[in-house]
């Protein structure tokens, strides 16, 4: 089984060249390289020539291009580019339909945004749509559609946050976390890492080099879970070699699933050993 973690996805303004040779050093997961959002309607062209540019050379992680809407007056050149120059996938904005995704016909891995609430209510069969590896929440766009405003704990989010990881887990795709808009608070942005790995999210997309490690953190798997994991998974295997069903490590019930689990800590364990952070 191949593991590729994405406990960190890194967005970076395709108008800031800078920016984008600095995001090859930072440890992130991968990177997305923004066309939409984050570039203003002078410097779509010009952003859109610097990812091209990037994409010619080689990464030490997966770079993803977010390209602007259908229906924007730029999304068939995007695309285009993003064929051409060989992104590792595409991440699609505001995605409200399974059709969308299958109307595609892209070659890359694509990332659909779910950041409306048309989107949540359709996010089950967008995540099951062939070609589709995961969904991006966007929380921003989402808050403004819902008409809601800023909440410490997400609460006005919790629902479309668990809808958005419910849908994903059901199809075996990969549900990731909003961004955290507060670059300078890496305290309240760790207590968020904290939130969306509780619901279930695989990781977090972020805005800035100083939230990398965090996500990579919080999302990962520590040595101390990893040793944990094989202990359980020595439990099991002594109880089963004696003929038993089921085992206890640490006082506590194991069974088939609990050393499935552990088989999964340790893989996700192993296949984060080597990265930076
Ligand atoms: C958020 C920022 C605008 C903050 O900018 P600034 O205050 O200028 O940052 P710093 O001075 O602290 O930067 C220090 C150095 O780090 C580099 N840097 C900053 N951000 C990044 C980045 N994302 N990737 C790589 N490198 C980065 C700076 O160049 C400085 O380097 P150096 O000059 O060598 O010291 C800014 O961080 C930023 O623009 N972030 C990305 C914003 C973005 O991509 N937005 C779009 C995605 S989020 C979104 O769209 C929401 C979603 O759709 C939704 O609906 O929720
Ligand atoms: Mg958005």
């Amino acid at each position: 089984m191949s593991i590729k973690p994405m406990r960190s996805m890194l967005y970076v303004p395709g108008d800031k060249p800078r920016a984008i040779e600095k995001a090859r050093t930072l440890g992130a997961d991968a990177v997305i390289l923004d066309l939409e959002d984050a570039v203003a309607p002078e410097h779509k062209q010009a952003a859109r020539d610097n990812v091209q540019d990037a994409l010619k050379s080689k990464w030490p992680c997966p770079v993803l291009v977010r390209v602007n809407g259908l229906g924007s007056p730029w999304e068939h050149d995007d695309r285009e580019m993003v064929l051409l120059a060989g992104a590792d996938g595409l991440v699609l904005p505001k995605v409200e339909e399974a059709q969308t995704a299958l109307d595609l016909h892209v070659r890359v891995p694509l990332w659909a945004m779910i950041e409306t609430p048309r989107g949540v209510l359709n996010a089950p069969a967008i995540a099951a749509a062939p070609g589709v590896r995961g969904l991006l929440v966007g929380a921003n766009d989402l808050a403004r559609e819902l008409k809601t405003k800023p909440h410490a704990d997400r609460l006005p989010l919790l629902y479309a946050l668990s809808a958005v990881v419910i849908a994903a887990r059901a199809a075996g795709k990969l549900p990731i976390d909003a961004v955290f808009n507060d670059v300078r608070n890496p305290t309240a942005f760790a207590r968020e890492c904290d939130q969306g790995r509780l619901l279930g999210f695989a990781g977090k997309t972020v805005i800035h080099p100083d939230q990398v490690a965090t996500a990579n953190a919080v999302f990962g798997v520590t040595q101390a879970e990893a040793e944990e994991a094989q202990g359980l998974i020595d439990a099991w295997n002594a109880a089963r070699a004696e003929g038993k069903s089921v085992a206890t490590y640490k006082g506590a019930l194991v069974e088939q699933m609990h050393a499935d689990e552990a088989g999964e800590t340790l893989a996700f364990w192993q296949a984060t050993q080597g990265k930076t952070t």
